[in-house]
């Protein structure tokens, strides 16, 4: 029997969703593979995998096709493009697919669309790509070469020749086409990083601990993450060892007031809170040894959880974005994790908030960017980047931080983060903003990071992660601590 719908018409769905309709494949994908729960895991697992994959080789797809269609890939039909671009990924990536399966599904899919009248090209293209993919001829010239290669904008990998060189450019672009285990952060308010794991594995997870930080695992081999009970307990969320770098980098103390101004989905200020509970409790608890946090399960000094003296008031994160659909995003995530020492609140980051003003002990600004250091989780991000966007991104950045130091108290500390790759957004941004507020000094993270880290930083108060090069995304965080003195 036929089913209603298949696994590459689903497939060819979600690439007209993100290629023409410029929606995020993670956000299309999540949609669809909730929606399709009922399919069995193998199913789902192709969906995802020719989906991202297709993403991830556009540009060297794109390439093939322009050499065997008469018609170029930018003029075809849309639905056309799509198809053929999913069916050349399974043909040049999926060995265990035959090539007679994938053109003769394609051409299936062709006439369900309603364009019978193009099988017989379809069909055409599709198997002289399958008999002739060998001889391929690749550009020779280096960047051109790279570019097709690694499916990366030529303005991308001519930038990081320049600033990285052509052998860490080419450790980051093969890293991003790497599968990777998702990274997730125990929440230790919750439950131990060892019973974490061994909660995980009795679920018949694969879990590996990450090198750099003792709460945060890899996980593999799940099918989905709703049907874990441990996810579904909130014993960890989703999020890369980067961003909870952060989290180390602004270590924020028992009775702290955090603001973090571009919070969503709240990632980031979860953890702070999470830091800042941790940290209250086991002041409160105020026991050498911590029985009472080993007795409740959650963790204690050994997990990395530095118990502090309280001070009069209790600690408070609060989370702000720009828009109700945002902060809506931000509050799910505050009831799902327990924390009660953090609120969100809508605000414009670029328009001064007087009441804030030398209020907060932490301004966390992890703030909107290209998001080239992620391109590999949102492989069409790269596509949709340009030089031109990353100018205004950074005039942007600067508008914002402009605005937020306001925000730190004497003697505070301002982070300022993103998850980019590029000099202008982040090393730019940091030596224009010491120029411009000259209160403000780098405060030294390496102290905050593992020693394999600390290693590898060139300036002391701010570290570039390198996708391929460190374990983690490509992400940038700087660290100021503004004089005691106004
Ligand atoms: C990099 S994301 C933040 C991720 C977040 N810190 C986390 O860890 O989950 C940047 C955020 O900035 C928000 N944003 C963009 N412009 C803003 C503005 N003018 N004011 C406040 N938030 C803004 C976006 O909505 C987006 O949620």
């Amino acid at each position: 029997m036929t089913k209603p719908v298949n696994e590459r018409e689903i497939v060819l769905a979600v690439l007209m969703e993100v290629t023409e309709n410029g929606r995020h494949s993670h956000i299309v994908l999540k949609e669809v593979l909730d929606k399709y729960q009922y399919m069995e895991k193998r199913e789902r697992s192709f969906i995802t995998r020719v989906t991202e994959g297709t993403l991830e080789h556009l540009i060297e797809i794109d390439y093939i096709l322009d050499q065997f269609s008469k018609v170029k890939v930018k003029k075809m039909k849309p639905v056309i493009r799509n198809l053929l671009r999913s069916a050349v990924y399974q043909l040049k990536y999926m060995d265990r697919i035959p090539d007679r399966a994938v053109c003769s599904e394609s051409v299936r899919l062709a006439v369900k669309k309603g364009f019978s009248g193009l099988k017989g090209y379809v069909n055409g293209v599709l198997r002289n790509i399958a008999r002739e993919l060998d001889q391929v001829e690749y550009p020779k010239e280096p960047t051109a070469a790279l570019s097709v290669r690694y499916s990366c904008p030529e303005w991308i990998v001519r930038m990081w020749r320049d600033q990285y060189g052509d052998e860490v450019t080419e450790t980051m672009l093969r890293d991003f086409q790497e599968e990777k285990p998702t990274a997730v952060r125990c929440c230790l308010n919750r439950i131990s990083p060892e019973e974490l794991k061994i909660r995980l594995e009795n679920e018949g997870v694969h879990v590996q601990r990450h090198p750099y930080l003792p709460y945060a695992f890899e996980i593999s081999g799940y099918d989905y993450l709703e049907r874990l009970e441990s996810f579904r307990e909130g014993l960890f969320t989703v999020q890369d060892v980067s961003s909870m770098l952060v989290g180390e980098a602004a270590d924020p103390k028992a009775g702290d007031l955090v603001i973090d101004v571009c919070a969503a989905p709240g990632g980031k200020a979860l953890h702070a809170a999470e830091k800042i509970f941790m940290k209250e409790k086991g002041a409160a608890a105020a026991a050498p040894g911590d029985s009472a946090a080993k007795e409740s399960g959650s963790a204690t000094e050994e997990d990395g959880v530095v118990p502090e003296e309280v001070g009069s008031a209790p600690g408070h994160v609060e989370a702000r974005d720009l828009t109700e659909y945002k902060v809506d995003l931000i509050r799910e995530n505050i009831s799902r994790s327990g924390l009660t020492n953090i609120s969100a609140a809508c605000m414009d980051a670029s328009v001064p908030d007087r009441e804030s003003f030398g209020k907060a002990d932490i301004v966390i600004a992890d703030l909107p960017c290209s998001g080239l250091g992620v391109m590999g989780r949102k492989p069409e991000l790269r596509y949709r980047a340009s030089k031109e966007s990353v100018e205004s991104l950074s005039k942007l950045q600067r508008e914002i931080l402009s605005c937020v130091q306001n925000y730190v108290k004497p003697g505070g500390t301002l982070i300022y983060s993103t998850c980019t790759v590029t000099r202008e957004e982040n090393m730019d941004n940091v030596q224009w903003f010491l120029r411009e507020y000259p209160e403000f000094t780098f405060d030294d993270i390496g102290e905050k990071l593992c020693p394999e880290l600390k290693k590898s930083m060139t300036e002391k108060g701010c570290i570039q992660l390198l996708p391929g090069v460190h374990k983690a995304d490509g992400f940038f965080i700087a660290r100021f601590r503004r004089s005691v003195r106004p």
